[in-house]
C-alpha cells in the first residue's frame, strides 16, 4: 500500500466530524490492506499505526532539527508503507551508532523521495507532533468493523498489548480467536488503567458500599514488569509505555529485592523531601526528562517508589480479578511499598482521609471499587480521582487558529494575569481544554472582533475578555515571563461580569 493512501485516508478522517464516517473511513483502508496479496501482518500493523498518527518504532530519535533542511519533494506519490517502515528503522539504527552524517543522510533520502504532503506528514509522525491521527474511539470500532469482530474484544486486546497495531493485524488476518488467544506477555507493556474524575468525595463515597481511598501521589506513574529469566530482569514504562529502565536504578534496584520470579505492578514514584513531603512534581519529571547521569541522579535526587496493583505473579495473571484480590496480593507481596490507602464506606472516614492526604501535601485521592477488575483505555467508575479544584479568573491575550477537528476555529488560548507591582498582564499559560463546540464558535467571533495583530497562526486580541479557568497547581517556568506556569489549565466559562482589571494577579496564582 502506498503511503499517499493513508495519509489520504488521514487527512479525510480528519476532515469529517462524523464519527460514523471516521470509524468507515478507517474500515475501509484496514480492510484494503488486509487484503493486499500476499498477506501481511506486518504491513497491517503499520498501517495501523500509522493511522493513529503513532510510530511503529516509537522514536527514532531524530528531533525538529534534523528535519530543518529538507530536500525538494517529489512531484509524484511513489514511497510504499512498508519501505517508510524500513527507511525508518534504518534512521532509528544510525542514532545510538552512526554519526549525524548517516542519519543526515538518511533523512535526506527518504525525504527527497516523498511529495510535499508526504514530507509534512512523515516530520509531524517523526516528531510526535502529527495531529491528525485516528484515536482509540474511532480506530478501534474501526478494527472491530472491518474484522468483523466484536469491539470488546479488539480493545481488551490492545490493553494487553499496548498498541493497536500488532492487535489489528491479528484480527484482520486471524479473527476473533486470536484476539481471544492474546495474554499478558510479562516485558510487554500494557495500557495503563486511568481514572475517572469527580469533583468532591462525597460524590463518589456515598455510604452505600466500600470502597477504597488511595492517596494520589504527584509523581511518575510507573509500569514495571519483573522477569528474573529475562536478559532484562527488570524493565519500568510511562504511562504512554516508553521504557526508562535505565533513568532510575534505584526502582529497578527496590524491584529485585521483591520476592518473586515474574510480576507485573502498577504504580508511582516520586521524589520525597527530608521531611517524606513529596518535592515539587517538576524535580521527578527532571529524573526522567534529564540525559544526565542516572547513576548520580539517583543519589542525589532519589524516587520513592510505591505501589498501587499487581496485575500477574508468578504465572497467574491477576487482570480480570477483582481489585480486592489483587490488593491481598500486592499486600502479600510488597508490603513496605503499597501507597497509603483507607477501605472505608462511611463518607466522614474519606473526608477526614483526603484532609489529611492534602495536609502532607498529596494531591487528591484516587477512589476504587474494590470489586474492579482492572480495565486499561477508558476512564471509569473502577478508579474515580478527586483532587481539590483551583480556578482562576484570567485576561486572554491571544489564541491560536485550530488544527485537525478544530480547523477553521481559534481554539488555543494564550492566558494573562495581572503583575500587581507593573499594572501589565503576563502569560501565564495555553489551553484548548473544556472548550464545547458552542464555545469554540463564540470565541471565534468574539477575538476576530478583539483581534489586534497576526503572527503565523496566533491571532493577538485587546485583553479584554475574561475567562475562568481551572487548574491543578502553578509550576516555575523559564518560558513564560511571570516565572509561573499553570498545570493544566482548562476553560470553565467566560466571564461577561468582570472586567480584565479585576483578574487574578501573578501573586494569587503563586499563593494558590
Ligand atoms: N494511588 C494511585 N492510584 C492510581 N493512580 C495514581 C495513584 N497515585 C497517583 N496516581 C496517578 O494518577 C493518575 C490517575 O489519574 P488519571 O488516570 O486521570 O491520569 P492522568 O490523566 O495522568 O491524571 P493526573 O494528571 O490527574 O495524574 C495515574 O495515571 C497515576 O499516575
Amino acid at each position: 500500500m502506498r503511503l499517499s493512501r493513508v495519509i489520504d485516508t488521514s487527512a479525510a478522517v480528519a476532515a469529517t466530524r462524523s464519527r460514523t464516517t471516521k470509524v468507515e473511513l478507517l474500515a475501509g483502508t484496514l480492510r484494503e490492506v488486509a487484503a493486499a496479496e500476499p498477506p501481511s501482518a506486518r504491513l497491517v500493523a503499520v498501517v495501523a499505526d500509522y493511522l493513529a498518527g503513532t510510530l511503529p518504532q516509537r522514536t527514532v530519535g531524530v528531533s525538529w532539527r534534523g528535519l530543518r533542511d529538507l530536500p525538494e519533494p517529489a512531484p509524484e506519490p511513489s514511497l510504499e508503507v512498508l519501505e517508510v517502515d524500513d527507511a525508518l528503522t534504518r534512521l532509528r539504527a544510525t542514532t545510538g551508532s552512526g554519526s549525524q552524517a548517516s542519519r543526515a543522510a538518511a533523512v535526506r533520502e527518504l525525504f527527497g523521495r516523498a511529495t510535499q504532503q508526504e514530507q509534512a506528514w512523515l516530520v509531524g509522525l517523526i516528531t510526535g507532533e502529527l495531529r491528525q491521527g485516528a484515536s482509540d474511539g474511532v480506530l478501534l470500532p474501526a478494527v472491530a468493523r472491518a474484522a468483523d469482530v466484536p469491539e470488546p474484544l479488539v480493545r481488551r486486546a490492545v490493553m494487553l498489548a499496548g498498541f493497536p497495531g500488532p492487535v489489528a493485524a491479528a484480527a484482520l488476518l486471524e479473527g476473533a480467536a486470536a484476539l481471544e488467544a492474546l495474554r499478558l506477555e510479562v516485558g510487554r507493556p500494557l495500557r495503563p488503567m486511568l481514572a475517572g474524575s469527580e469533583p468532591d468525595v462525597a460524590s463518589v463515597v456515598d455510604g452505600t458500599r466500600e470502597v477504597a481511598v488511595d492517596t494520589k501521589l504527584d509523581g511518575i506513574r510507573l509500569q514495571v514488569h519483573l522477569d528474573r529469566d529475562a536478559q532484562t530482569p527488570v524493565r519500568l514504562f510511562t504511562r504512554s509505555l516508553d521504557e526508562i529502565t535505565d533513568r532510575l536504578p534505584e526502582v529497578v534496584e527496590t524491584v529485585l529485592a521483591l520476592p518473586a520470579r515474574t510480576a507485573v505492578l502498577d504504580g508511582e514514584v516520586i521524589a520525597l523531601g527530608d521531611d517524606g513531603r513529596p518535592l515539587p512534581f517538576q524535580v521527578t519529571g527532571a529524573r526522567t526528562a534529564s540525559s544526565a547521569d542516572p547513576a548520580a541522579l539517583s543519589r542525589s535526587t532519589p524516587v520513592t517508589t510505591f505501589l498501587f496493583d499487581l496485575l500477574h505473579l508468578d504465572g497467574r495473571d491477576l487482570v480480570d480479578e477483582a481489585a480486592v484480590v489483587r490488593w491481598e496480593a500486592l499486600a502479600g507481596l510488597a508490603p513496605d511499598l503499597v501507597v497509603d490507602r483507607v477501605v472505608t464506606d462511611r463518607p466522614e472516614v474519606a473526608q477526614e482521609f483526603f484532609a489529611d492526604v492534602l495536609a502532607r501535601g498529596h494531591e487528591g485521592v484516587v477512589v476504587k471499587d474494590p470489586e474492579a477488575p482492572y480495565a486499561a483505555g477508558r476512564r471509569g467508575a473502577g478508579w474515580v480521582k478527586v483532587k481539590p479544584r483551583r480556578t482562576a479568573d484570567l485576561v486572554v491575550l491571544a489564541v491560536e487558529w485550530g488544527s485537525g477537528r478544530r480547523q477553521g476555529w481559534l481554539s488555543n488560548i494564550h492566558l494573562g494575569a495581572r503583575d500587581a507591582a507593573t499594572g501589565e498582564l503576563v502569560m501565564v499559560g495555553k489551553t484548548f481544554k473544556g472548550m464545547t463546540d458552542a464555545i469554540l464558535a463564540w470565541q471565534t467571533e468574539r477575538f476576530l472582533a478583539l483581534e489586534t495583530a497576526r503572527e503565523g497562526h496566533v491571532v493577538h486580541v485587546r485583553p479584554e475578555q475574561v475567562v475562568e479557568i481551572a487548574y491543578d497547581g502553578v509550576q516555575t517556568s523559564r518560558r513564560y515571563p511571570g516565572g509561573i506556569a499553570l498545570r493544566f489549565a482548562r476553560v470553565l466559562r467566560y466571564r461577561d461580569d468582570k472586567g480584565p482589571d479585576e483578574t487574578d494577579t501573578l501573586a494569587s496564582l503563586r499563593d494558590g
